[in-house]
């Protein structure tokens, strides 16, 4: 899979050229960042009420809160004037209690609310990603791929939690503590709002390097991914290799990336959490100085210096959290950006609806197709036509990279042509719903992938709804009874990551187990006799021609074996259709097709 990363700003993604729309643009750029916002805006919709609900009781905690020094200087008063204490004490107590159960309530409230909110950003970006196209994939790093959903999506959560309504509560007891500050003393109030405005402007200049900062992070765990990713799908190769050393070394300098990545954001989110601390600092040893002469010349009373002092401190967490807040908010826009990065990649059309086409053999027509995987690759296909007919079996040989694959990859529609049309029973494929073409057709990869999971699980993924007599004729079909009866938990038996578990010819008739379970109108083989033995081949050879008399097989060989008996060959060289015919018509006509058959066909020249 080509190195390529979508991420535009820090240098290390190259596909930001290859991209149009605002995805292209950088961070920073006033377009994306609507655009994140309105995201952001977007997943919190469905959850708005509780969002209300939960913002709701912490600001009601928060009025608690509002009220202690209030509470506090009642309690002082009775005291300097000799009253009862009871009823000031028990005022005070009940709200803290109040107020901590209150606020306990709507946190757990608004972190129920952030992991809904993670799971449906989540399951959007699985959505997206399982139905984009085959080219966009391509250009993709699944490393990078998974660090989006298990890792961006979570920094959302926070953005809805501590973000969004802490900064709203922190504002409400801001504005709060100083009306009330207002009412004690005015002078003292200005003191303090001269401080708070210089070290507020000094963070809010910090604030968009934060959500830089964390970006870079985010692309930087990305990174780590895909690499960590490389080694895991080449594990053999790479300890074959010796290579562990070095791939741990760039394991390493991509962890060591990351790490900095988050240091230079812990680094920012200190100096922004500090200055609030500062400030409230500052503006206590002001207004202690301040109120301390206007208290010794009469003007202010102690208990209302007390007050003022209290509610100075009480500033002190609100704007902690405003701080903390906005911090969040930077991040999970850096996250939204990544994650709408994803989905505004092209996808294909889905109509949700379930087609039953049939067992009808399909009829294949490739008329004048040119293609090319990109506009900078070069020409696979120049104007390659053929027919394969209803039914019966039609094989596609040619040297490698002659562009067989390639047939198989448009036929499924995973990429488009530039020129030319493909019918399949004189209908054009790009007027198919794409659900019902791919339900006409079975596929069996060139690498025959077999998926982590049971036997079972993977002979019955292209057709889930399929009885267990079934499985069974195509197990018999294709020789697997042996290898289930063997195996200890019969079909129940787990295969292991990529079918590690089973040889790679098992793997190869599982793969066409599979595809023939799905009763396919057009059957197609890319290689499938490969990486069979002797004995197990001629088996494979009966199956395909037993599927042959049913049904359309088209298959990508490099056998004689299966070429031989092949009802029509198309021969394909450098992008074109050079020769069509039976084996002895090819052998008799075609020096290509004879070279082959004298060299990977294993014939005497
Ligand atoms: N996803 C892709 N992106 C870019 N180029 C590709 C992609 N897949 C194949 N190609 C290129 O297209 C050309 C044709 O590939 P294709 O797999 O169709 O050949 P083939 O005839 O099946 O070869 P082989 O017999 O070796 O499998 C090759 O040059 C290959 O490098």
């Amino acid at each position: 899979m080509p190195g390529v990363t979508l991420t535009d700003d820090t240098g290390q993604g190259d596909a930001g050229s290859e991209r149009t729309g605002p995805g292209d643009a950088e961070p920073g750029d006033p377009v994306p960042e609507t655009a994140s916002w309105r995201l952001l805006v977007a997943y919190i919709r469905p959850h708005r009420g509780v969002l209300l609900l939960g913002g709701a009781l912490s600001l009601l905690g928060s009025l608690a809160g509002l009220a202690m020094p209030l509470l506090a200087k009642t309690v002082i008063d009775a005291f300097g004037e000799q009253r009862s204490l009871l009823g000031p004490v028990l005022g005070l107590t009940a709200a803290v209690l109040l107020g901590a159960a209150i606020g306990a309530l709507g946190n757990y409230v608004l972190e129920r609310m952030g992991e809904g909110i993670v799971f449906s950003a989540r399951r959007g970006l699985v959505d997206r990603m399982l139905r984009l196209r085959v080219s966009e994939v391509d250009r993709l790093k699944p490393g990078d791929l998974m660090s989006r959903v298990t890792s961006d999506t979570t920094l959302l959560r926070a953005v809805f939690t501590s973000g969004v309504v802490e900064t709203v509560s922190s504002l409400f007891m801001l504005v709060g503590a100083v009306v009330m500050m207002a009412l004690i003393d005015g002078l003292l109030l200005l003191i303090t709002l001269g401080v708070l405005v210089v070290v507020g402007g000094f963070v809010s200049l910090i604030m968009p390097r934060i959500r830089r900062a964390s970006m870079q992070a985010q692309v930087a765990v990305g990174e780590m991914g895909a690499v960590l990713d490389r080694v895991l799908q080449a594990f053999r190769t790479v300890k074959a290799s010796g290579a562990e050393e070095r791939e741990i070394a760039s394991v390493s300098e991509a962890a060591r990336e990351a790490r900095d990545r988050g240091v230079a954001v812990a680094w920012l989110a200190s100096i922004a959490g500090v200055s609030a601390w500062v400030s409230a600092q500052l503006a206590f040893v002001a207004v202690l100085g301040v109120g301390g002469a206007r208290v010794s010349s009469g003007a202010l009373e102690v208990s209302s210096l007390i007050a003022f002092l209290l509610y100075l401190f009480y500033l002190v967490a609100p704007i902690g959290q405003l701080v903390q807040g906005f911090t969040q908010v930077q991040n999970g826009l850096a996250a939204v950006k990544r994650i709408r990065e994803i989905e505004e990649l092209p996808a294909e059309e889905a109509d949700g609806a379930v087609y039953e086409v049939g067992t009808a053999p399909a009829g294949v027509v490739f008329e004048g197709i040119a293609f090319r995987y990109g506009d900078d690759r070069p020409v696979v296909h120049d104007d390659v036509s053929f027919e394969v007919p209803a039914g019966g079996l039609t094989a596609l040989v040619g040297p490698s990279g002659a562009g067989k694959s390639t047939v198989f990859a448009l036929l499924e529609r995973f990429y488009e042509q530039q020129a030319g049309t493909i019918t399949i029973d004189g209908r054009d494929i790009a007027d198919w719903p794409l659900a019902e073409l791919r339900a006409c057709l079975g596929y069996v990869e060139q690498d025959a992938p077999v998926l982590d999971g049971t036997l079972r699980e993977n002979l019955v993924f292209a057709a889930p709804g399929v009885d267990e007599a079934d499985i069974w004729r195509v197990l018999a079909r294709t020789r697997l009874e042996d290898l289930v009866s063997r195996l200890p938990e019969g079909l129940e038996t787990r295969v292991g990551h990529r079918g590690i578990m089973l040889s790679g010819g098992e793997r190869q008739r599982v793969a066409i187990a599979r595809a023939l379970l799905r009763s396919p109108r057009l059957l197609l083989l890319d290689e499938a006799t490969s990486q069979l033995d002797a004995v197990n081949e001629l088996r494979l050879r009966e199956v395909i021609a037993e599927v042959a008399a049913e049904t359309t097989v088209l298959v990508i060989a490099h056998r004689l074996s299966t070429v031989a008996g092949a009802d029509r060959i198309v021969v394909m060289e450098a992008g074109r259709v050079r020769a069509v015919g039976t084996h002895d018509e090819l052998l008799a006509g075609d020096p290509l097709y004879r070279e082959l058959a004298a060299t990977q066909f294993l014939l005497p020249t």
